[in-house]
């Protein structure tokens, strides 16, 4: 059976390719989205992809998640900065996460440097552009316990 991966944006990734495109580039989430599923497919897992603006709605599905999901891609947004509660949630349901950022927040703000996912990730990626989801995804599929090619 497909294995399956939780892919996770939070707030304002619904505006990528349109959203200060100097620093975010010009593809859309739904274009991110349609690019992960097929990567995913080539490799028999399956991509479920949510987005939201609202800290609880995150939390909440990766709640839901527990017993769910292989492995769980999480691009926090502004929510990487401030968030014990995804943290929390994370350490919680005890399923292993990538952290993804398109930007590269160290070379930003300094208070973007600060994550409250970080130590606990299995990896972060940040500063590859959108590729950074289908590095998350080809890791993920390596190295997180993700059946690959098994039916
Ligand atoms: O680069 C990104 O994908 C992250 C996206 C955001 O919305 C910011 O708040 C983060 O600081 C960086």
């Amino acid at each position: 059976m497909a294995q399956k991966i939780l892919l996770i944006n939070g707030p304002n990734l619904n505006l990528l390719g349109t959203r200060e495109p100097q620093i975010y580039g010009s593809a859309t989430l739904n274009d991110v989205v349609k690019q992960a599923k097929i990567q995913a497919s080539e490799l028999s897992i399956q991509v479920e992809a949510f987005q939201s603006n609202h800290e609880g709605a995150i939390v909440d599905k990766i709640q839901a998640a527990r017993g769910e999901v292989d492995a769980v891609i999480i691009n926090p947004g502004a929510f990487t900065h401030t968030s014990v509660a995804i943290r929390d949630a994370l350490l919680g349901v005890g399923i292993p996460f990538v952290e993804i950022h398109v930007s590269n927040v160290h070379a930003r703000e300094p208070w973007r440097k600060h994550s409250y996912l970080s130590d606990k990730a299995q990896a972060v990626i940040c500063g590859l552009g959108v590729f950074g989801y289908t590095a998350a995804i080809e890791f993920a599929a390596k190295h997180m316990k993700v059946n690959v090619g098994t039916s």
